[in-house]
């Protein structure tokens, strides 16, 4: 196998620190970067901080490991203040991504972008990778800004669009679904979930390894990486509650008129993923298989915390 040089980007966010981890024994060179200090801090890769939006230190960054392949996860992915924020959003999920197209083709990378459901109106579930693009909200349209200049880039590239994942790493720049309705279980507290939101929730350890197949394949063209059971945030937290044993009288159904989001959320997404299943060997697990996983990553987070104290 022909030794890679891998640079992830965003390196400290879920999707990030999730390859990071499976990366660690990779025969490969593994580069990560994020902005700010690593948060990962594990062996197995070398770390600089780098901020997509500047496109100098980009530029010198990647002259100096000259990536062979690049993962570029970064993003601005809060929703809602990518709709209050529209600048900021330009500045991470366009400029940034044009920033690293540009640095990737000045070395004649191989680019793999990690783009989302967000991109289509929600009006059609189970998706395949060559529906209509309609994003209902503006970190939909900068992430499908950002794959336009990755199809205009003229290096190999690969899209690599999933949904709603949920997991858990380290250190966490942001929470998902899954931890949320579960620690608010623990703590008693009541919550309000939609039940007209349709989803494929994905298992991050999914995710990452879909990423490293298309890797490890060099595929390209657009690939739909996700779970495979359709589901809404209602029966995913009714999932939860009965997973970890928490008390499910606490869980109200509600719906997308009522429960208002400062970014429109699609009704329906979800994505059909024969397409990575057949080319790139992709198996995800099981929504019951996914809590499972996560479970075990929690009590092996627990006591690697107990063990460090
Ligand atoms: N999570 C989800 O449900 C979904 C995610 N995706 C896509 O997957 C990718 C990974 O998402 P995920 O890991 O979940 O998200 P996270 O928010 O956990 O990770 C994104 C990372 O990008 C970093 N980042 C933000 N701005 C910059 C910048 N200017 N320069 C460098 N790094 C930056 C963040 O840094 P910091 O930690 O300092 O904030 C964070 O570590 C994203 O591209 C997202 O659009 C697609 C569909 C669903
Ligand atoms: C917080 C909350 C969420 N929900 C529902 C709404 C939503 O559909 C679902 C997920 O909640 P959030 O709004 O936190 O997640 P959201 O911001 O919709 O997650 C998105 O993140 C970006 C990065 C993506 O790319 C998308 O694929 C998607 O995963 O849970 C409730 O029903 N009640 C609540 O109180």
């Amino acid at each position: 196998m022909n030794k890679k040089t891998i640079l992830i980007t965003g390196s400290n966010g879920l999707l990030g620190q999730t390859l990071l981890e499976l990366l660690a024994d990779s025969s490969h060179e593994i580069i990560g970067c994020g902005k700010g200090p690593d948060r990962f801090q594990a062996k197995g890769y070398t770390y600089y901080s780098l901020d997509i939006s500047k496109t100098e230190d980009v530029n010198r960054l990647f002259q100096k490991v000259r990536p062979t392949h690049v993962l570029h996860t970064a993003a601005l992915t809060q929703v809602d203040i990518c709709e209050e924020h529209p600048k900021l959003a330009d500045q991470v999920n366009i400029l940034g991504t044009q920033n690293i197209c540009q640095a990737a083709k000045n070395i004649k990378a191989h680019l793999l972008y990690v783009s989302t459901d967000f991109i289509f109106s929600g009006d059609k579930g189970m998706l395949t990778e060559d529906e209509k693009p309609m994003p209902p909200n503006y970190y939909g349209e900068t992430k499908l800004k950002g794959e336009v200049t990755v199809q205009q880039s003229n290096i190999p590239w690969t899209i690599l669009r999933t949904v709603l994942v949920y997991g858990v790493v380290k250190d966490m720049s942001r929470s998902n679904i899954i931890l949320w309705v579960k620690n608010n279980l623990e703590q008693g507290n009541p919550i309000k979930v939609v039940n007209d939101q349709w989803r494929t929730p994905t298992y991050v350890k999914d995710l990452a390894k879909g990423c490293l197949l298309a890797l490890e394949k060099e595929a390209t063209g657009i690939y739909h990486l996700s779970g495979k059971d359709y589901m809404t945030p209602y029966q995913m937290a009714l999932a939860t509650a009965d997973y970890f044993k928490l008390d499910k009288t606490l869980i109200t159904p509600t719906n997308a008129q009522e429960f208002k989001e400062i970014g429109k959320r699609p009704l329906k997404t979800g994505f059909n993923i024969q397409k990575a299943m057949r080319e790139l060997s992709y198996a995800p697990l099981s929504f019951q298989e996914g809590l499972q996983a996560m479970m075990e990553d929690i009590t092996r987070f627990e006591q690697h915390s107990e063990k460090t104290i």
